[in-house]
């Protein structure tokens, strides 16, 4: 004879006993947090900008990297991860919540990408501007900024770039987001009527072919921020908005179609700015600075170093420098920290070639 089934009621009581543990145990851990700010405030733990360090981004790198790789199954590894970003964005807030300046305004994918970085418990703040950005965390009104440096389609965001070149501000982690473009509308508005179509213009270039396809003779109007767009066509009834999951929900728009950006893997990467540096976690990322000599091979020095310590460089960018006509300088990004010898050592080697060399940062690898 079979086993007797089991049934909704035993399957919901066994649910209950497990929350019940759950929530005893991410008591404790918050308890321990809470212990944790004490420990680090008794030591006298500061950073360079002089306040005690409690947000630890080597740390909770490592966290995470531990949750996805032990974890059992059957939730993704993924969605693991992203609960325990929760948990520890809020064990933070306990210590002390943390605040974040982003490019807004409200609903664009950088405060999407800032809020899957730090978790729903970090207070932000929405600015009008790149610059803006850099200049709130360098006024220290917020701990942290957030904002995008590159998209796989589009390429490289040019004022983050020449924000660092003015900047002592350093990059203490990176976020990629996949980016789902919608075509949203307000609640007056049918598909058949649309004739303006709003977005950023990164936007509208993500999502042309799928355009010219479904709205070949829509008016295609570049404004400031996809949010900016989702709020515009809440009450245009021939208008649509270019935008994310967020701004729709921000603005209570309909998606009348989802998902349309031409290449199936559209993803953003952001990065995280503060004043502080970050010890290694394991797998780290270093983003530099180089200003070349105006003289031929100057491309071919730069890159020997790295090549000879068979370093791998994961971005490579030239930049006019402000110094003057036909000068350039490089950004590179590439895998080890700072504090890696030989990472110190090809840093060195590039120091005698290069007429400027400046870190702008080691940090973990984005883990979610
Ligand atoms: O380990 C620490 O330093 C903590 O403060 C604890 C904790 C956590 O909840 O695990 C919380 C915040 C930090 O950013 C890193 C980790």
């Amino acid at each position: 004879m079979a086993d007797k089934a089991v049934t909704l009621d035993e399957l919901r009581q066994r649910i209950d006993t497990i929350d019940s543990e759950l929530l005893r145990l991410i008591s404790e851990r918050a308890g321990c947090a809470q212990q944790v700010a004490e420990v680090k405030m008794a030591a006298g733990d500061v950073g360079e900008d002089g306040q005690v360090q409690f947000y630890r981004p080597e740390r909770e790198a490592q966290v995470l990297r531990r949750i996805m790789a032990d974890n059992p199954g059957p939730l993704k590894g993924e969605e693991m991860a992203r609960l325990f970003r929760e948990i520890m964005s809020a064990c933070l807030a306990l210590e002390q919540p943390i605040r974040l300046a982003y490019l807004g305004p409200e609903g664009t994918f950088t405060q999407q990408a800032a809020l899957k970085h730090f978790g729903d418990s970090a207070v932000t703040k929405p600015m009008a501007a790149i610059d803006e950005v850099f200049r709130e965390v360098e006024a220290g009104a917020v701990q942290y900024g957030v904002v995008p440096v590159e998209n796989s389609t589009e390429g490289v965001i040019n004022h983050t770039l020449d924000s660092f070149m003015g900047s002592q501000l350093k990059i203490s982690g990176e976020v990629v987001l996949r980016i789902h473009h919608h075509l949203l509308v307000g609640p007056n508005t049918r598909r058949e009527k649309i004739s303006r179509i709003y977005s950023h213009a990164q936007s509208l270039a993500q999502c042309r072919k799928w355009l010219d396809a479904h709205f070949p003779h829509a008016e295609r109007i570049a404004v400031s921020s996809n949010a900016e767009a989702a709020r515009q066509v809440r009450t245009e009834w021939h208008s649509a908005a270019i935008a994310g999951d967020m701004a729709a929900k921000l603005y209570e728009l309909e998606k009348v179609e989802e998902k349309i950006e031409d290449s199936p893997d559209n993803s953003t990467r952001f990065l995280i700015i503060g004043d502080s540096s970050v010890p290694a976690s394991g797998d780290d990322k270093t983003s530099i600075v180089v200003a070349m000599r105006n003289q031929p091979g100057a491309l071919h020095d730069l890159l020997a170093p790295f090549h000879r310590h068979q370093i791998d460089l994961t971005r490579v960018e030239t930049r006019p420098s402000r110094s003057g006509a036909w000068n350039y300088v490089f950004f590179i990004d590439f895998r080890g920290h700072r504090d890696d010898p030989l990472i110190t050592e090809t840093l060195e080697e590039l120091r005698q070639c290069a007429a400027d060399v400046k870190v702008l940062g080691s940090y973990p690898v984005g883990v979610l």
